[in-house]
């Protein structure tokens, strides 16, 4: 069996932080785990190096269900983005060792190819309804068959979603968060016409995303969905801040637009009522936030008995090896409705090679031995740590928002 001699945590910035675990093994093969949080690093870094490796050292890795089992019921305190990070950052790292040692991509394990491909959306923003649109064509272009439209709001200096850069979106900058200021009520009235033109110009073939991004009540969520019923959006995402799970039962009753919610959560427990109540349509719990490929399964297993479909978060500040491992999930899950791509820098790419591929639309794992990604240490090492940290909202007067 391959013991696990070590474990070391890596923070690299290229363009933005990734923090990445590495677990070697007595038979020289070794994994890579995403840990990163946006905003929060070196927490998840610290709760690693500090209090996770040294229990990892002696065990067998093949033993994935009995260690992530150790590391969730060991904590005491268990739960918390933190804490489901750093599982997941050991989990996705024992996939990629068991699928080395036993020459399969990590998705023949996970019970073999389900799909051709994984479907994915493109993120097509612009400072006005026409930019967006513009960007949307682009992504059709290269064959795409979802893409996602966020817009600027007139009247709103700046917006979610929104950043003047052609393909990269990153909100995290700054040694401190920004501050935005938030209109619910200029958003309301924008957005239809977003869609509204969107579907004159881009024909109702292709799937169209939002992301309202915590932003609304659930009343108003009720209204924007009922707005934007004309338009058959594939889903409408994060329409109201989901603690309070029950609130979604207020949306369903005004609209038939589909839901999306969850890249925030990090365990089944934040999903349960939303998946049982049917409340929702698709579950956007990650591979790196939700602890790993082992409870991103149970997440996906829940959502299937209720016919919620899975709509994994894969912004920028999930790292290539998050990606790769999405992909090697996605491919194989039963109940897969879509997986976020939200393409990374050259740089990034440089710094974590990897198999994953994107053809029409469609985005493959590859079929490399392990999660297929790959972590080029002395090119991580030349980039180090900047602390960023994501925007924070107001509204117009001041009162501390969402953002
Ligand atoms: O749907 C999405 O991708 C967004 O909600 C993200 O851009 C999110 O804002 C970032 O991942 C936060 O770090
Ligand atoms: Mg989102």
């Amino acid at each position: 069996m391959p013991r696990i001699i070590s474990a070391r945590v890596i923070v690299t910035c290229p363009g933005r932080n990734f923090v990445t675990l590495k677990i070697e093994t007595d038979q020289g093969v070794y994994g890579v785990g995403d840990a990163t949080l946006n905003g929060r690093e070196l927490a998840v870094a610290s709760y690693l190096t500090d209090h996770v490796i040294p229990c990892l050292i002696g065990r067998d890795a093949h033993t994935i269900e009995d260690i992530w089992q150790y590391l969730y019921k060991g904590a005491y305190w268990r739960r918390g983005p933190v804490t489901m990070s750093a599982i997941a950052a050991v989990d996705m790292a024992l996939w990629d060792i068991k699928g080395k040692i036993a020459g399969l991509p990590v998705w023949q394990l996970l019970g073999g190819a389900s799909r051709e491909g994984c479907m994915v959306y493109g993120h097509a923003n612009g400072s006005d309804i026409s930019e967006t649109i513009e960007r949307a064509h682009e992504y059709l272009e290269q064959g795409y068959k979802a893409v996602r439209l966020q817009s600027g709001v007139p009247g709103l200096a700046a917006t979610y979603g929104v950043s003047g850069e052609r393909f990269y979106y990153e909100p995290a900058k700054g040694s401190l968060p920004e501050e935005t200021l938030w209109s619910t009520s200029k958003y309301m009235r924008h957005v239809p016409e977003l869609f509204d033109k969107a579907r004159d110009a881009l024909g109702w073939d292709v799937h169209l995303l939002h992301d309202v991004h915590h932003r609304l009540t659930p009343i108003e969520a009720g209204r924007l969905g009922k707005d934007l019923e004309p338009y058959r959006l594939f889903w409408l995402e994060d329409a109201t801040p989901a603690e309070n799970q029950a609130g979604f039962r207020l949306i369903r009753q005004h609209t038939t637009t589909p839901l999306a919610v969850g890249e925030i959560f990090n365990s089944i427990w934040d999903a349960k009522q939303l998946i049982e109540e049917q409340l929702i349509d698709y579950v956007r719990a990650t591979v790196v936030h939700a602890g790993g490929i082992t409870h991103l399964r149970r997440i996906a297993a829940l959502a299937d008995l209720y016919q919620v479909r899975t709509g994994c978060h894969g912004a920028t500040d999930l790292s290539p090896v998050s990606m790769a491992a999405a992909l090697n999930f996605g491919l194989s899950v039963p109940n897969f409705g879509i997986q976020e791509y939200m393409r990374h820098t050259p740089e990034t790419d440089a710094v974590f090679p990897h198999a994953y591929s994107l053809s029409n639309g469609l985005m493959h794992p590859g079929d490399k031995p392990g999660l297929g990604v790959d972590l080029d240490e002395a090119l991580a090492a030349q980039y180090e740590y900047k602390r960023a940290y994501l925007p924070v909202n107001r509204l117009e007067d001041g009162t501390m928002f969402n953002w």
